[in-house]
């Protein structure tokens, strides 16, 4: 599904967030939105969810536009995205039962789609009896087992160790190559963007505004990105984050 922004922005009362934001994501494009705390990332996301309406312009999805929450649009958050008191398979379950869907059709998909994210064997254990890494997987089942159109990640493995991280995004960028939706992803994580998007849009400070987007294109990735050091490094500096070698200085009687 087609995302289009055209001439968007957003204020909260005196607080100026996004500046005329224009953008058009394709339909299957994975987008990865970067730039400072602050700066607006998730405000963009909470609109495309249809949780906020710009303040102007104008924001379409399919060509319709958005104006409230839809199946069709699922927002995937850092944590507290499972319900505490219901087990994995009942919290997967759920996406399809929301839709109307019959409960034993859905345990039987839920099912499926836990198995997908290697989840095989924890269906009836609580959230809090499983560790964060499985929690994220158990809501990347729910997000995908209702085949959202559009997928809206806001940090979606902040909050977990970087090697859960890693596996996690490997987990996620399958899920993406075979299901297929547009995606938008908000990331701290400049190799997080880098590994998952076809297109990185690097924002200023609020109010936001682009300061350079790099083109990646749909290639097979791997976790090894020293194809993209250019990009990662021109990116990071766009980020203030120093990546300059600085030769070590030698103290005068040193031997090299
Ligand atoms: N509902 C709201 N009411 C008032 N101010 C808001 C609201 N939502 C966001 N803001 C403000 O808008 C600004 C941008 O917030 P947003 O969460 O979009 O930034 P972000 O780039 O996602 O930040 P981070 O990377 O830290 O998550 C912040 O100053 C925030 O306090």
């Amino acid at each position: 599904m087609e995302l289009q922004f055209s001439q968007v922005t957003k204020s909260f009362g005196d607080l100026n967030v996004i500046k005329l934001f224009d953008t058009t994501i394709r339909n299957g494009e994975i987008v990865a939105l970067v730039g400072p705390s602050g700066c607006g990332k998730s405000t963009l996301l909470h609109m495309l969810a249809g949780l906020q309406q710009p303040s102007t312009g104008t924001l379409t999805a399919g060509g319709s536009s958005v104006a409230n929450p839809s199946p069709e649009r699922t927002l995937v958050f850092q944590e507290h995205a499972l319900y505490p008191w219901m087990t994995l398979l009942d919290n997967v379950a759920l996406a399809l039962e929301f839709q109307d869907q019959p409960r034993k059709a859905s345990l039987e998909e839920a099912r499926k789609w836990l198995s997908r994210v290697r989840l095989v064997g924890f269906e009836g254990y609580y959230p809090h009896q499983v560790s964060g890494g499985m929690r994220q997987r158990c809501a990347l089942a729910r997000a995908f087992i209702a085949r959202p159109k559009v997928l809206l990640l806001d940090e979606p493995f902040g909050a977990l160790d970087a090697l859960t991280r890693m596996t996690l995004q490997s987990v996620l960028k399958d899920l993406i190559e075979e299901e297929r939706p547009t995606v938008v992803l908000v990331t701290h994580d400049v190799d997080e963007a880098l590994y998952l998007a076809d297109r990185v849009m690097v924002f200023s400070q609020r109010p936001a505004t682009v300061l350079r987007e790099v083109e990646l294109g749909h290639i097979p990735k791997t976790h090894d990105l020293s194809a993209f050091a250019d990009v990662r490094r021109e990116v990071l500096n766009l980020l203030g984050i120093d990546t300059d070698e600085h030769e070590p200085t030698h103290s005068e009687g040193e031997t090299a």
